[in-house]
């Protein structure tokens, strides 16, 4: 079968897009698999399927899935490729988006700009929503790598997430502690796993060893849940500059039950036709 596809990045984390709006796809894990390996298929971080909606109060429904083929519940960078993708593909003149995901309604903004702000719900802490294995929400939580206790915050951005702060985002661990983090018992769904550096109140360095995809250029939900992490500890103030390797995102959080804001660029790179 020929897929038509579109390759799109946001900050160098980068995603194969697919219209199942216009085409009936459905594709196997292994294909999924496929699509996203950088020497056998397209390559790419992340396979995002946009198709109609099932919910009457959304426009779109978006499908993610990371590089080893596996269906997770959200993604920041992707949700700004997907208006960028759904405006230049003609499927909407909205600028204002309601899309359904995995884990609920999302509700994306293309400003004048280019750029894309996204309502990306609120976070969770209760250990059975990230899901993590902990007796009760706590700010910090300590775990065991080999010999090792590292202190994590565990967030769920609708995708669970660890966050550990260290002193330099360069040289910290993320190749070793990365993988390990990621499978940690304690985390029954595997995780993704940040490494902060806070800079100033305002702004933070970021790295991110993704859940099924390991550590790419930057991940969204990874800087929403870092910016929650620093400002439940009070090391960080409500507007955040997150320097990820591939570029910068604006993270906003008002606290307790509101909603967490991002914004930042999505630009596509190619189209293409691949046979699978
Ligand atoms: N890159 C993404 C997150 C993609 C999903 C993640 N790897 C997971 O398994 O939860 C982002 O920008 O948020």
């Amino acid at each position: 079968m020929k897929l038509r596809f579109t390759k799109m990045q946001g900050l160098g984390n980068d995603f194969v897009v697919l219209d199942g709006v216009r085409q009936h796809i459905q594709l196997s894990r292994e294909q999924y698999r496929q699509l996203g390996d950088r020497h056998f298929g397209i390559g790419c971080d992340q396979i995002l399927l946009v198709e109609p909606p099932s919910n009457a109060e959304a426009d779109f429904r978006y499908r993610i899935f990371n590089a080893d083929g596996g269906e997770v519940e959200q993604c920041g960078n992707g949700s700004r490729c997907f208006v960028r993708f759904v405006t230049e593909h003609g499927l909407t003149d909205k600028r204002e988006i309601v899309v359904e995901t995995a884990r609920g309604l999302i509700r994306p903004r293309l400003e004048e700009d280019g750029s894309v702000t996204v309502d990306m719900g609120r976070p969770r802490f209760t250990p059975a929503e990230i899901p993590f294995l902990a007796e009760q929400d706590q700010v910090c939580h300590p775990l065991q790598l080999g010999d090792q206790t590292v202190l994590i915050s565990a967030v769920s951005m609708g995708n669970p997430h660890a966050v550990r702060i260290v002193e330099d985002v360069d040289t910290a661990p993320v190749a070793t502690q990365g993988p390990q983090i990621e499978s940690h018992p304690r985390f029954p769904a595997r995780v993704n796993a940040g490494f902060m550096q806070i800079v100033q109140r305002d702004r933070i360095r970021l790295r991110v060893y993704e859940r099924g995809a390991g550590e790419t250029l930057a991940c969204g939900t990874g800087a929403c849940a870092a910016v929650v992490s620093g400002i439940r500890q009070g090391l960080l103030d409500a507007r955040v500059q997150v320097q990820a390797r591939g570029g910068q995102l604006i993270i906003e959080w008002a606290g307790d039950s509101h909603p967490v804001w991002m914004t930042g660029p999505a630009v596509t790179v190619f189209e293409g036709e691949i046979e699978i």
